[in-house]
């Protein structure tokens, strides 16, 4: 009897799939494996014999403009697209129908990320694997990958290797003095981190910014200075 209703309650919600679709998120700093990851899941289930589809943001533009690539050069032919919803729509929804799992890389980066995986790993059956970065270079929640978790039957969180001490990173650090957050590079602008060493970069930050303050003129003196000059 239970079996029943619930095998007619799955029915009604999923759009009549046979199967419910399912939510995996793997997640880390840069350099943690989460392509390499997603790419070995997709071939998986390619040769399991399901149809995949792997998208990526079309802000990256780091090695190639229509695949996934990892900092390796294992490449994976992808769409790139602004943002989650134009899938469906560039497919066409014969094609979408056929498609057993999707692979999300650079997941960060759309902010549709909710919306599409509710609909469809709820509604359509989908089987779909979502790879980002989870902070920022500030650490940060980015973008909505957070937001999925609730939604997934699995989390993986990856980490790296420590590019100053090899030990676990599990932050990205960034090397430059740019401050917005979307910033697309490699390992010219960003490295991995563990704790103690993102947490003795940010005091080198502090430190040098106070010296370099105790040395600015005050503002009253500049006034001072040019009145005297006039
Ligand atoms: N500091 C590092 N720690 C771990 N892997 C690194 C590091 N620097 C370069 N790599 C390389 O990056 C590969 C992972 O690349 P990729 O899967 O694209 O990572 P992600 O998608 O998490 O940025 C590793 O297999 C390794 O060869
Ligand atoms: C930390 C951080 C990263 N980015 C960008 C840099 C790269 O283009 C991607 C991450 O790529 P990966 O596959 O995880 O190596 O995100 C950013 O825009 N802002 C950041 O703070």
């Amino acid at each position: 009897m239970t079996a029943f209703k619930s095998s007619v309650s799955l029915s009604s919600i999923n759009g009549g799939h046979a199967k419910a679709g399912e939510v995996h998120v793997i997640i880390g700093p840069m350099f943690a494996g989460k392509t390499t990851g997603l790419l070995r899941r997709i071939k998986s289930e390619s040769s399991s014999g399901r149809t995949v589809a792997m998208i990526k943001s079309s802000k990256d533009t780091r090695y190639a403009k229509d695949s996934v690539v990892t900092h390796d050069g294992l490449k994976f032919p992808c769409w790139a697209l602004p943002d989650l919803a134009s899938f469906q729509h560039k497919l066409g929804d014969d094609e979408y129908q056929k498609i057993d799992v999707i692979g999300i890389d650079e997941a960060q980066f759309f902010e549709d990320l909710y919306d599409f995986c509710c609909k469809a790993a709820d509604h359509d059956g989908k089987t779909i694997i979502v790879a980002g970065l989870d902070g920022d270079y500030l650490r940060r929640s980015f973008g909505s990958i957070l937001d999925v978790i609730p939604l997934a039957d699995t989390v993986t969180k990856l980490t790296a290797r420590c590019d100053l001490c090899g030990g676990r990173a599990f932050f990205t650090w960034r090397k430059t003095s740019e401050t917005k957050t979307e910033l697309i590079g490699g390992s010219d602008l960003y490295m991995p981190v563990c704790r103690q060493h993102y947490v003795s970069g940010e005091s080198a930050i502090e430190s040098t910014r106070t010296v370099l303050e105790s040395f600015k003129v005050p503002n009253d003196s500049q006034t001072e200075v040019s009145a005297d000059l006039i």
